[in-house]
């Protein structure tokens, strides 16, 4: 479990984090989403000991850090995959991080294979493909069998099948009931991986909530109304009014309703006698849903419409 509590980081008079209050819940894949520059890198460094916060906590099973004295026990993180030393072997760079947290060396050999790297595991990392170096990335988190992971971009250079392999490793993760945060920009994939989302953006909470929830919320989840009669259609949309759903009225036989669910549409219309020949929830896609709970907080936007 992580817990973080008005959590806040301030660089002069730029505030990156701001006043973050949530709790990352074991047994789950929470994402972590937000755009380029909302924080996401800044509160992980935090949650490490890296970054000292202007203000707040970040605890992770109610204790800061600093307080463990095997940390790589308690927190295995993925943060930049390139912060190893380029003219060291990945086992001899696993080794020196197992050494400096009682870990025995056994264990090296293990997450080595788990993660497809034994066979080159004497090779300088400096030579490392980018999925390479994010396997080994992920080894040095796994390494001593951690309670809470996270990964900040951990598909960053992977190809489809080591994508693949990450989404099955942080599920498993998961069910053996320890906390995984992941952050990612690939909405499709975080639709795939993720049970939970925290959304920031401007350093700010924007969402915290199942995926489910975050993808009901979203106005392009709608539900698709049609009907033999245009004035059965009239009086299922002036009853819908009345329940604050948003109509739009396709054609005389077809309805687009938004903030209620297919089952509200349903009993109304069953309560007011109309024939429907269709009632079918469209859902909206994460990336839709992100846009729009993000659609205030982009910072580094391209011009739209303008050539180079
Ligand atoms: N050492 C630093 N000094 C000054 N500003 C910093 C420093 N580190 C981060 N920032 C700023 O803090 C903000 C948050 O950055 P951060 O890297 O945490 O965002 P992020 O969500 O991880 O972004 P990305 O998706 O691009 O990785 C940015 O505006 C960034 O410029």
């Amino acid at each position: 479990m992580i817990t973080l509590e008005g959590l806040t980081k301030r660089y002069g008079d730029a505030t990156a984090v701001d006043g973050l209050t949530l709790s990352v819940e074991p047994g789950l894949v929470t994402g972590f989403l937000g755009p380029n520059g909302a924080g996401k890198s800044t509160t992980m460094r935090m949650i490490l000991g890296l970054d000292r916060p202007t203000a707040g906590t970040a605890l992770i099973r109610g204790r800061r850090y600093a307080e463990f004295r095997h940390p790589l026990r308690e927190v295995g993180a993925l943060l930049d995959a390139k912060a190893v030393h380029p003219g060291r072997g990945a086992r001899a760079h696993l080794r020196a991080m197992a050494y400096s947290n009682g870990i025995p060396v056994s264990r090296v050999e293990e997450v080595l294979a788990v993660v497809g790297l034994a066979g080159v595991s004497g090779k300088r990392a400096g030579t490392f493909s980018l999925g390479m170096g994010q396997r080994l990335g992920i080894a040095g988190a796994l390494l001593g069998d951690p309670g809470v992971l996270m990964f900040d971009e951990p598909v960053n250079g992977l190809d489809p099948d080591g994508v693949r392999w990450v989404r099955e490793l942080m599920r498993s993760l998961a069910a053996e009931g320890r906390t995984v945060l992941v952050s990612s920009h690939l909405m499709s994939e975080m639709e795939l991986t993720a049970d939970r989302l925290v959304v920031i953006g401007k350093g700010r909470l924007l969402a915290d909530a199942p995926i489910a929830e975050v993808l009901a919320a979203s106005s392009r989840h709608r539900v698709r109304v049609r009907g033999p009669r245009p004035e059965g259609m009239d009086a299922l949309a002036a009853g819908l009014a009345g329940r604050a759903a948003d109509v739009e009225r396709v054609s005389a036989g077809e309805l687009l309703v938004s903030g209620v669910p297919a089952e509200t549409v349903g009993e109304l219309a069953h309560g007011l006698g109309v024939l429907l020949h269709e009632l079918s929830p469209q859902e909206a896609t994460l990336e839709q849903a992100y846009m729009e709970l993000t659609a205030g907080s982009v910072e580094y936007a391209a011009a739209q419409g303008e050539g180079l």
